[in-house]
């Protein structure tokens, strides 16, 4: 389960999520969406803990990971950045499984900042994965691939997410959206406006808002 209740958080006095409470027990991936601008990032941020909120309470099991829009990889191999947060004698089969289940096994020698955009972020899912987290923050783990390394890192978060790893997720992309999500947090100007299973939102969102987003007309918040 994850909670939120009376979230605010604002930047010289600019509020950027407001009074926004929210329970999920993350049964499937739970996506924040919303225009450009809305608060998702934000939120994501304040629910892993990045950021600390201005007035509200936040409950989230532990351990947690996070993935970012765009990788953070050290100056090392690829299996050297899975081993680096990893500790003990299970170190070296869990980051080699980790590196198999994101199919990039062969290429655990390569130096990581060589790597394409594609195989980059699935490295950092790898990385994320081999600390198996209860829950995976992901912010935006697309927004710079292609059509086919999207479909990829689509691949392994649902995997993951079969496999018990509770997702909370941003996204821009609605296919992604509809083909991942089981909830979906809508927000609008940092408010909360849905908090409705994902089927439901698609087909019959309850807010005028929402609606304006699905049909591509609601761009900025
Ligand atoms: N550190 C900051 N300083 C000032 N403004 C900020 C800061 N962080 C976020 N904001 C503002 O807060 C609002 C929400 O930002 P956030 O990145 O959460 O939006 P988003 O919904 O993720 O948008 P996008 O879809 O464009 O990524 C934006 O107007 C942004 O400019």
């Amino acid at each position: 389960m994850i909670r939120a209740e009376g979230l605010s958080y604002a930047v010289g006095g600019v509020p950027i999520i407001r009074d926004l409470s929210f329970a999920a027990a993350l049964a499937a991936p739970l996506l924040i969406l919303g225009p450009n601008g809305a608060g998702k990032s934000v939120l994501l941020r304040l629910l892993h803990g990045l950021l600390r909120p201005d007035a509200g309470r936040i409950e989230v099991p532990g351990p947690q990971a996070m993935v970012f829009q765009r990788p953070v990889l050290l100056r090392r191999s690829a299996l050297e950045n899975v081993l680096f947060p990893l500790h003990g004698p299970e170190a070296a089969p869990r980051a080699r499984a980790a590196l198999e289940l994101v199919g990039l096994s062969a290429m655990a020698d390569r130096p990581a900042r060589r790597l394409s955009g594609g195989e980059q972020q699935r490295l950092a899912l790898a990385r994320a994965a081999a600390l198996a987290p209860r829950i995976l923050f992901l912010d935006e783990p697309c927004a710079a691939l292609d059509p086919a390394a999207t479909r990829a890192v689509e691949e392994i978060i649902a995997h993951l997410a079969a496999a018990g790893t509770r997702i909370v997720m941003t996204s821009h992309d609605l296919g992604q959206a509809r083909r991942l999500a089981g909830e979906v947090l809508f927000l609008h100007r940092g408010r909360l406006l849905e908090h409705t299973p994902a089927a439901d939102f698609f087909t019959t969102p309850r807010t005028a808002e929402a609606a304006a987003f699905l049909r591509g007309e609601l761009l900025w918040a």
